[in-house]
């Protein structure tokens, strides 16, 4: 069984080697769409009873290994310098460093790894993480999938 759990969040980014607009410092509404996969659980009684995770966990999860570390904070490219000497002249800016840039293809690949790491299989119904969809725009996203990125 697969479930999908939807959350938003505001972020500035550029991309600094664009050859167009996306040079330019901006931001997103981004949306991410965590899908995980897992067995439903039929044990009587418990909370969890007819479903793979609770989405308001799935939620809870999300919100605190990723979502309120990225949302509205600018994604940075640690190698676009003058980025990241104007940011760090910021006292106190929310600022995430990324080892690449903050493409949404990088931003859903580091997101899954963030998130493969959270969501554990605690009810012992084999949970796990299949793929983060983030959309940049509504009309562009970027799918990071288990075992093909
Ligand atoms: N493969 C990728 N291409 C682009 C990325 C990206 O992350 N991966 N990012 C950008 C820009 O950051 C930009 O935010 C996207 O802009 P745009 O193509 O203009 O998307 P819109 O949905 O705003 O475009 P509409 O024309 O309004 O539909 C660029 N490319
Ligand atoms: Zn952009």
């Amino acid at each position: 069984m697969l479930i999908t759990r939807k959350l938003e969040f505001d972020a500035g980014h550029r991309i600094s080697t664009h050859n167009s607009q996306c040079r330019h410092l901006h931001g997103h509404r981004y949306v991410i769409e965590i899908t995980l996969s897992g067995n439903i659980i039929s044990e009587k009684g418990v909370a969890q009873q007819g479903m793979v995770m609770d989405f308001s966990e799935v939620k809870r999860i999300a919100k605190s290994a990723l979502v309120d570390k990225w949302d509205h904070a600018f994604l940075v490219y640690s190698g676009d310098a003058p980025v990241m000497e104007f940011l760090q002249s910021l006292k106190d800016h929310k600022t995430v460093v990324l080892d690449v840039q903050p493409t949404a293809e990088n931003l859903a690949v580091i997101a899954f790894g963030i998130l493969d790491e959270a969501y554990q299989d605690i009810y012992g119904n084999h949970l796990q993480l299949e793929q983060v969809r983030l959309f940049e725009t509504p009309n562009c996203w970027a799918d990071a999938i288990r075992g093909a990125h």
